[in-house]
């Protein structure tokens, strides 16, 4: 388990400005029973923000999400907005008094109404008028207000996720939270909606937390991502410092397929089949793993005829659009036999049984510290 010492979040750091984040979580643990879902979270948002929180599932996403709009109660801990305390001793407000946008994965609209008459739903505070041109403009803003009179069983699961988004951002709230707003949609639709949710947040101003257990569409839609394991935080940063800098294994096997290769450190490098890394800090014989992601695997055609450290052998090439997924077979420097990926423009396909040179890019090649050596 990592130590939280070991967190920091960086890159677009609300601490730094001084707007008060929009959302912040400070030490909260919540427990279900025995069951403790959420451990020592903190972290902030910051106003007009996209966060997302990532990880595998049963991870503890949902139950941060619900404790922010109030719909757990924390076992310790505080959830604040702004200067507003939102749970702790006697201060928890309600979750209608809490001014959040919710977006579930189920939408949730009302069957019996209209599509106008969910948006004007969570307006009743407000003159008629009012209500009316802020359910228009929240409409209008994820592109359904040709639909203001539909009901919405006739529409599209996408159609439906925006007429729930615009619910949530039509009485202009702070933060709005999104629990897998895409899960329900097939691949082709969930771009779409996801471009058009993208562009409506941004549009309105709210900070949002976005749970996901989809790397890309966190990538896609955060200003930075908190990855989450078993309820803690292990690393949160801009999408890119992510990718490129992970923290642990975990980390890095999150955000896509790696080529895993064991290996030991000697004059503080390790040499692989696929080629010498620097492992800075690490001392003489410690075991390290190399994560190398299969796009960092670069092949032209060789000039000899056999395999070995540099030089891997086709065993089979597949075409997958704009990449080619290419299988190899390689020798680790002990002579044994590995079996790698390689992730290879589209436009290079090589022939089976041919023997490839392997250059590797090393900013997609992570070193770190363990594994079992051989
Ligand atoms: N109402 C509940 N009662 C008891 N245990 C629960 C309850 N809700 C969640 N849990 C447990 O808490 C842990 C975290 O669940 P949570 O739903 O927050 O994870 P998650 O990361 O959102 O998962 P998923 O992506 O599958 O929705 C899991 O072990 C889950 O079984």
């Amino acid at each position: 388990m990592t130590d939280m010492s070991n967190v920091m979040e960086t890159g677009n750091d609300p601490e730094e400005s001084a707007e008060k984040p929009a959302l912040e979580f400070r030490n909260i643990v919540h427990a279900y029973g025995s069951v403790v879902a959420v451990k020592d979270l903190s972290l902030s948002i910051a106003p007009s923000e996209t966060v997302c929180l990532l990880g595998p599932s049963g991870c503890g996403k949902t139950t941060a999400l619900r404790v922010a709009a109030g719909l757990e109660t924390p076992s310790t801990g505080e959830v604040w907005m702004g200067d507003r305390q939102l749970n702790g001793g006697a201060r928890d407000v309600p979750p209608e008094n809490r001014h959040i946008g919710l977006v579930f994965q189920d939408y949730a609209l009302f069957p019996h109404m209209d599509v106008f008459q969910n948006v004007m739903f969570g307006l009743e505070r407000m003159a008629e008028r009012e209500r009316r041109e802020r359910a228009l403009d929240a409409l209008s803003l994820v592109g359904m207000a040709d639909y203001a009179e539909t009901y919405p069983h006739t529409l599209s699961g996408g159609q439906q996720q925006r007429v729930a988004l615009a619910r949530a951002l039509a009485p202009k709230p702070a933060v709005v939270l999104l629990d897998e707003p895409f899960s329900g949609l097939d691949a082709r639709l969930r771009d779409s909606v996801r471009d058009k949710t993208f562009h409506a947040l941004r549009q309105s101003g709210a900070a949002a937390l976005m749970v996901t257990h989809d790397a890309e569409e966190a990538m896609y839609m955060a200003d930075r991502i908190a990855v989450m394991k078993e309820g803690r935080l292990v690393q949160v940063g801009a999408p890119r410092e992510l990718y490129q800098q992970p923290n642990t294994p975990f980390v890095a096997s999150f955000f896509g397929e790696v080529n895993r290769i064991l290996g030991v450190v000697q004059g503080g490098s390790v040499e692989t089949a696929v080629g010498v890394l620097p492992a800075p800090g690490l001392s003489n014989g410690a075991p390290v793993e190399v994560l190398v992601r299969p796009e960092a695997l670069r092949l032209t055609p060789a000039t000899v005829d056999s395999i070995g450290p540099g030089y891997a052998k086709v065993l089979s090439a597949r075409l997958l659009g704009r990449t080619s997924l290419v299988h190899l077979c390689t020798c680790k420097t002990t002579g044994e036999e590995l079996h790698l990926h390689a992730r290879v423009p589209g436009s290079y396909l090589p022939v089976e049984e041919t023997i490839q040179a392997i250059e590797l890019d090393q900013s997609q090649a992570f070193v770190f510290p363990g594994g079992a050596a051989k």
